[in-house]
């Protein structure tokens, strides 16, 4: 691996080095295609036209609906076809090893849906499943177990965890090269740190990101606003803001005014997990609203006897709003499109 990864970078510099066949088939592949989702913008990207000024917004005003569903539609075909391509370029397929801890209902779906993803991209996958009570030993040995086998390119433990496990010792013990959730203490940090790259960013922060810059809004210099500081969600999702210029503040629970603060942003990225809490009178004219909350709600006049219901009080929302993802069908359908292009990147990076 770090062998391949070496020849890359003196290939890349035009020097002159000895390769096998299967090198030269490796590195043509890697060399040929650059990372899925960079986060750069797409090459048909058309933005839509930027909110003026808050003036422009007085009364009732059009909101933008960012389709995070079609747009991970999108993103997933164009997966499927890379995944094909490498398959037949170098009879490779990535491999993608899930870890699931007990019997959590939402857990259970969400694991379920990324293997289909799998199924329906073409990528391999393998899940373990462990008992609630099982032990940390237990959880660790199957991680070696995947971090040593060359057909798994991506790894990942569904969160969270039962209470009796201890969260950062076991997402330590994923192999850095394979943790496709970036949640690796080395990758979270080094997405913390200016001039380091993390291999991965985390898929939900990863997903919003390439929402907004798809959906045309610029973030160098513009206030942003993230509502939660969990390890999965609020954290990486601020450092990543950062990264991309934006004057990022955190609201969280022991905040003073998150009315104030939030109302100062261009762009309010909610991820409490608290269903409603961003009012329509919170927002200042015009920003642009990315809705990570999935809460369900009862509600007896649907099939299954809930809805979802984001941390945005969406009604409330048009009409102040410039753009507004919807929940479901915004954030939700871009972490299992990123998990998805972090393990075709990891499989990319790798000779095996
Ligand atoms: N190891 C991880 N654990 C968790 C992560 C994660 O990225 N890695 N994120 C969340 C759960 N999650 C993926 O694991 C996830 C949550 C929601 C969705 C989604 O598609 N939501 C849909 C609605 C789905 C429904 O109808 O129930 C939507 O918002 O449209 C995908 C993945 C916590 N744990
Ligand atoms: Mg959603």
């Amino acid at each position: 691996m770090l062998l391949i990864a070496r020849k890359a970078l003196a290939l890349a510099h035009n020097k002159t080095i000895r390769l096998t066949t299967r090198e030269v088939h490796c590195l043509s592949s890697i060399l040929a295609s650059p990372p899925l989702v960079s986060l750069d913008l797409p090459e048909n990207w058309v933005p839509y036209s930027h909110p003026p000024s808050p003036v422009a917004f007085e009364g009732e005003h059009k909101t933008v609906v960012i389709d995070g569903k079609a747009i991970a539609e999108e993103i997933r075909t164009k997966i499927v076809s890379e995944v094909w391509k490498m398959k037949n370029d170098v009879g490779k397929v990535p491999g993608l090893a899930v870890v699931l801890v007990g019997e959590q209902r939402d857990s259970q779906t969400y694991v379920r849906n990324k293997i289909k993803a799998c199924e329906e991209t073409g990528i391999k996958s393998v899940l373990a499943e462990l008992p609630e009570d099982c032990t940390e030993g237990e959880i660790i040995s199957v991680l070696k177990k995947f971090n040593e086998d060359t057909s798994i390119h991506g790894v990942l433990v569904q969160l969270p965890l039962p209470q009796h496990l201890d969260e950062a010792k076991i997402l330590n013990m994923v192999r850095l090269e394979k943790d496709v959730d970036g949640f690796h203490p080395l990758n979270m940090g080094n997405l913390a740190m200016r001039g380091r790259e993390p291999l991965f960013v985390s898929c939900t922060p990863k997903g919003c990101v390439e929402l907004l810059i798809r959906a045309g809004v610029e973030l160098a210099g513009k206030n942003a606003v993230v509502i939660g500081r969990s390890n999965i969600v609020g954290l990486p999702m601020s450092l990543l803001l950062q990264r991309y210029d934006a004057t990022v503040s955190t609201v969280h629970a022991f905040s003073k005014d998150p009315e104030h603060i939030t109302k100062e942003a261009d762009i309010v990225v909610a991820a409490a997990g608290v269903p409603n809490l961003v009012r329509g009178s919170w927002l200042k004219p015009g920003a642009v609203v990315i809705d990570v909350g999935t809460c369900p709600v009862e509600d007896s006049s649907c099939e299954q006897g809930y809805r979802l219901v984001g941390d945005v009080c969406y009604e409330e929302a048009l009409g102040v709003a410039s753009a507004i993802t919807p929940v479901p069908g915004g954030v939700g359908p871009m972490t299992i499109a990123m998990l998805l292009c972090n393990t075709l990147d990891a499989a990319k990076r790798t000779s095996l």
